[in-house]
């Protein structure tokens, strides 16, 4: 399985991302994208602080926090674009390009205005193949993996932290290539707001993203993560809250896989290895136009969520899938898993996404958090795996962050997230098509999944009490209560004994109710642990809620 180098202490948190205002502000970055000014100043990478591999290996608890490179010394945001009156990409491109006086005709891509996304969604997934929508469901997850050949070490001269890479001016590009069809631009010209690039702007503006690209292939590759900011606007991370919203009471809690045998397991839901409640979206709920609850119909859209997840698509299978090799085979990505922490310490324990071979190449967080603070906590906590990486880094969830990692290779945590405030986070995983196809062409039937359903249900509770802690139980690890599981596991009925056979990696349902007659208080302390375990190396997928959608109107 592929393991990683996994300092055991949880590291101090360094203290709130107080780092010098952006250099570059927003309307600088416009005019030069929109107004063929000469070049501002380029996207810096963001100031980091942290620990050095030696001092974390040296168990003093340092790790590293990517601050927010756009957070000014009191802590709050303070890009130019969000202190705009919130009118978004377009606004602005036409008040900057209205401004500029020195534009001159030629090819390339204008000026366009941030419309119709679902059109504009449909446009790059018919480009981009980005979803087959049932994806995350179908992947079997269900396969017996050899190690992931090692990492290459990091080139010297790299420091032990990938920079997190500003990625503004991406940002407008997106905002432009997606929106800018036809129709709008045409419109736009018409209304004198778009001016078209000249050849040699245009050249400028493709070399740009193509260099801020580059920056996040170069991270990929050497760290195996990488963590781009400001990659969507903090008025669409606003957007989609808002649209998200309605949905609140939809969200059930996450789950994670447990079985033995990678064919044979449940999903069950344990709150101390996992706290968020999540939202799987298909395309089909993501066109949605109203939802039904208690017979009652409300509306509900998600074109600023489509939109941004066309964005992130574009990102992987543009942006960095002709630039990395094992990249290359990047066919589809799973449905888009919407998830909340709803604070009070909820957290992810440490894991790696893909251990079996899944499909799941790539995984890519998007964080929907206006103004976090570090003293929230919920850090994504990294432990990259490459040699001379520091061994653990800790990246702040804050609005159009977009982290992304190796998902059979980075394991990471979502630290505790105090305080009332929901942590919210959009998921996406990429599969590798070989991978993928081989993944699905092994999966078999689970037995839990032909089970009969109260067979499942009491196999299901007896997992969730040996998952809990102890006190929560009702098992306790003393002689008594080995006594009585062992009557409760004989008294199962057949399905049940059955599939938990399968989950143990027992031959039969016999020697399941042998082995748990027989059971220690130090052998039932065991098995629990590595069931734990079990529910951390392979996580599950949820059931989506698309049922509860209704599409068009
Ligand atoms: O939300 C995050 O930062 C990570 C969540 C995660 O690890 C997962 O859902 O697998
Ligand atoms: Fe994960």
């Amino acid at each position: 399985m592929a393991a990683a180098s996994s300092p055991t202490r949880a590291a101090t948190a360094a203290p709130a991302g107080g780092v010098a205002a952006t250099a570059v502000d927003d309307a600088a970055l416009y005019a030069d994208f929109y107004c063929n000014s000469p070049p501002a100043v380029a996207a810096a990478p963001c100031h980091l602080r942290g620990g050095s591999p030696e001092a974390a290996a040296a168990g003093n608890g340092s790790s590293t926090t990517l601050g927010s490179p756009i957070r000014s010394s009191d802590g709050r945001q303070s890009s130019g674009a969000s202190s705009s009156s919130g009118n978004g990409i377009a606004a602005e491109a036409a008040a900057t390009a209205a401004n500029s006086s020195n534009s001159s005709n030629g090819g390339g891509d204008g000026v366009g205005v941030r419309g119709d996304a679902r059109v504009n969604a449909a446009k790059v997934a018919a480009a981009f193949e980005p979803t087959g929508g049932t994806a995350s469901r179908d992947a079997g997850f269900s396969f017996t993996a050899p190690d992931l050949p090692a990492p290459p070490p990091l080139s010297p001269g790299l420091p032990p932290v990938a920079p997190a890479i500003d990625c503004r001016y991406l940002a407008i590009a997106n905002g432009l290539r997606i929106t800018a069809h036809a129709q709008t631009a045409a419109m736009a010209e018409l209304l004198g707001l778009r001016k078209a690039p000249s050849g040699a702007a245009a050249a400028r503006q493709r070399a740009r993203c193509g260099s801020l690209l580059d920056q996040v292939a170069a991270s990929l590759d050497a760290y195996g993560y990488a963590v781009l900011d400001n990659y969507i606007s903090e008025d669409a991370i606003r957007a989609a809250r808002k649209e998200l919203g309605v949905m609140q009471e939809h969200y059930s809690p996450g789950l994670i896989w447990v079985g033995k045998e990678a064919e044979a397991g449940a999903q069950i839901s344990v709150s101390s290895v996992r706290g968020d409640v999540v939202l799987w979206l298909d395309d089909q709920a993501l066109g949605a136009t109203a939802f039904v609850k208690d017979g009652v119909r409300r509306p509900c859209g998600f074109l600023q969520l489509q939109q941004l997840l066309a964005d992130v698509d574009e990102l992987v299978f543009e942006g960095l899938r002709p630039r990395l090799a094992y990249l290359a085979g990047l066919h589809r990505r799973s449905d888009a898993m919407m998830a909340i922490y709803p604070g009070k310490g909820a957290r992810f324990a440490k894991h790696i996404d893909n251990t079996t071979m899944d499909g799941r190449r790539l995984t890519v967080l998007t964080y929907l958090n206006p103004g976090w603070k570090e003293e929230q906590g919920g850090a994504l906590r990294l432990f990259p795996v490459r040699e001379g990486a520091a061994p653990q880094v800790d990246v702040l969830p804050v609005a159009g962050r977009v982290a992304v990692f190796l998902s059979a290779e980075v394991a990471h945590e979502v630290m505790p997230t105090h305080g009332a405030a929901q942590r919210h986070a959009v998921t996406l995983w990429y599969f590798d098509a070989g991978e993928h196809a081989a993944a699905l062409a092994a999966a078999r039937v689970m037995p839990g999944a032909t089970s009969k359903p109260s067979a499942q249900a009491a196999a299901t509770a007896l997992l969730r009490d040996l998952l809990a802690e102890e006190a929560a139980s009702g098992i306790p690890e003393t002689k008594e209560g080995c006594a009585a599981l062992g009557t409760r596991v004989a008294g199962l009925e057949a399905g049940a004994q059955q599939l938990l056979a399968a989950v143990l990696g027992l031959p039969s349902a016999t020697a399941l109710v042998e082995s748990f007659r027989g059971m220690t208080p130090s052998a039932l302390r065991q098995q629990r642990e590595e069931l734990r375990n079990m529910g951390l190396n392979q996580q599950h997928h949820a059931p989506d809620t698309s049922s509860h959608m209704t599409h068009g109107r």
